[in-house]
């Protein structure tokens, strides 16, 4: 059923605190921020801290003190992940020389898992907290080993004997993707979440649709015995000296955001929260950044490739994303944009459909500038931060607010300008007026092409089509590639 259509709302929601009041404050005059903090966000060149980072350390760290679970709505690129990181930093750094795992970032993708430990280690690193990564990228006995002291490393000049190191935490923060995240839990000797006491739940309505082995169960399950058991089994070796914080029975502290997140009772229930807090950008539950422009490109549907192509040639060097609606469109609509001669323009494809080295081999190479258009389909670009991305194109027009909103988000970040350029043909007009409806902010103009240049592309076009057809037609008679599955 459409979420947007329910009408129970939890009385908690009905009360938000207006991000949009909020003001940028500059580092140097945030109360209680420990001054190694302040000097490694100088080094980072931030000077100011965004409204959403200035409100959530009022709630944590400032006289909010992390009584409340705190759930956040507001809008793509305005500062999320340093508005969690940064608490949750300040809050571990007295530690004790003894590791254990005391603070968990779940987040949908593997990519987006990277970025969000880069941010981390941006700030730990010169503090001496570490931050650990599960998302698959290898076998989970090598990654264990990179979160866990497990038996046979280190062993030093007596082999075989007994070490007080032994599966105790190499981390104090973990950054994971979901399914990941639950065969740590299930299968992993010396892993364990016991310790937690600060969880973030990024991207959380997309996090709460999908059941992902069960794994929000399976974490508050793993975290309870924090309440209840301070000395099982498991704890032997973690016990002596591990610093919990002044209450050994600490509370799990959560933190639950999106830029689209959910008001469905019946998922947000499942996150258990505590007295929760509500923090929104505005009353609408869809906002898009104030910088962004909004365009619709009206054209027939059998022309879209060739707007799709003047659109290009016309943004010159700028990089852009484009969006389809499937992999499948995504994977023909690049091999079409490569095959058109005079387009002087380097085209990639990121999908679902490629492997996992692949993709992040190109996002690499998207974010270093070596080609400058990136065609996608929706499910693997949530969250996605890469500098100097200036404009958006939906090739193929979303069919709901909460997918356009997430496409548009990947400009205008930060408080840049960026555009976002939707294709439609004529009978498409009115659904979309009625999808941007649903969003704050979304004035849209009408951008058009001239049709001289449309009808100067229709012999490339057919070339680019003939070539394509001959590369179908190759591709069908080699044995598929394995990678791709
Ligand atoms: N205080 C700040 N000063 C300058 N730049 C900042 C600041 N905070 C965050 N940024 C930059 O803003 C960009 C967007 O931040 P971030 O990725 O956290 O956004 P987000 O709200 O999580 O977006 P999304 O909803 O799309 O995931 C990043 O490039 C980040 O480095």
């Amino acid at each position: 059923m459409d979420e947007e259509k329910r009408v129970a709302v939890l009385p908690w929601l009905r009360h938000p605190v207006d991000l949009t009041r909020g003001e940028q404050l500059c580092v140097r005059m945030v109360p209680f921020m420990d001054r190694r903090l302040k000097s490694v966000l100088e080094n980072m060149e931030i000077s100011n801290l965004f409204p959403v980072q200035v409100a959530l350390w009022h709630e944590t760290v400032g006289p909010g003190n992390f009584e409340r679970d705190l759930c956040i709505n507001s809008p793509t690129g305005s500062g999320k992940t340093l508005a969690y990181a940064l608490p949750i930093v300040q809050k571990l750094l007295p530690s004790s020389t003894i590791k254990c795992l005391r603070a968990l970032v779940v987040v949908p993708t593997r990519d987006l898992a990277l970025q969000v430990k880069q941010v981390f280690d941006a700030l730990t690193l010169p503090l001496g907290l570490r931050v650990g990564l599960a998302v698959g990228q290898s076998s989970v006995v090598d990654e264990i080993s990179s979160l866990v002291h497990v038996p046979g490393e280190e062993e030093g000049p007596n082999p075989g004997f007994f070490s007080p190191f032994w599966f105790q935490s190499k981390v104090d923060i973990l950054v994971a993707t979901p399914g990941r995240l639950v065969d740590h839990v299930n299968m992993s000797r010396g892993f364990t979440l016991k310790h937690l006491r600060y969880l973030v739940v990024d991207e959380a309505d997309r996090l709460l649709r999908e059941d992902y082995q069960s794994w929000l169960p399976t974490v508050l399950k793993s975290t309870q015995s924090n309440n209840d058991d301070v000395t099982g089994d498991d704890d032997v070796f973690q016990l002596g000296g591990v610093e919990r914080g002044s209450n050994p029975h600490h509370r799990l502290a959560k933190v639950v955001l999106s830029a689209t997140l959910t008001r469905d009772p019946g998922r947000l229930v499942l996150l258990n929260l505590h007295h929760p807090l509500f923090l929104s950008a505005g009353q609408m539950r869809y906002r898009l950044p104030e910088n962004l422009e909004a365009y619709k490109l009206i054209c027939e549907r059998k022309v879209k490739p060739l707007y799709l192509v003047a659109l290009l040639k016309s943004l010159g060097e700028e990089k852009c994303v484009v969006f389809t609606k499937s992999v499948e469109s995504t994977h023909r609509l690049c091999k079409l944009l490569n095959c058109f001669e005079d387009l002087q323009i380097d085209i990639k494809e990121y999908s679902g459909l490629q492997h996992q080295r692949v993709r992040s081999k190109t996002l690499n190479e998207f974010r270093k500038g070596e080609f400058q258009v990136l065609v996608s389909s929706d499910a693997m670009t949530r969250g996605m931060d890469v500098e100097g991305v200036r404009n958006v194109i939906n090739y193929d027009m979303p069919k709901y607010i909460k997918t356009y909103v997430h496409r548009a988000g990947r400009t205008a970040r930060a408080g840049q300008t960026g555009r976002c350029f939707t294709l439609m043909s004529n009978d498409e007009v009115g659904r979309f007026k009625k999808l941007m409806k649903k969003a704050e902010a979304s004035a849209c103009l009408e951008h058009t092409i001239p049709s001289c240049l449309i009808e100067a592309l229709h012999s490339t076009y057919q070339s680019a089509l003939s070539k394509l057809k001959e590369i179908i037609l190759e591709t069908r008679k080699k044995p598929k590639d394995k990678s791709c599955q």
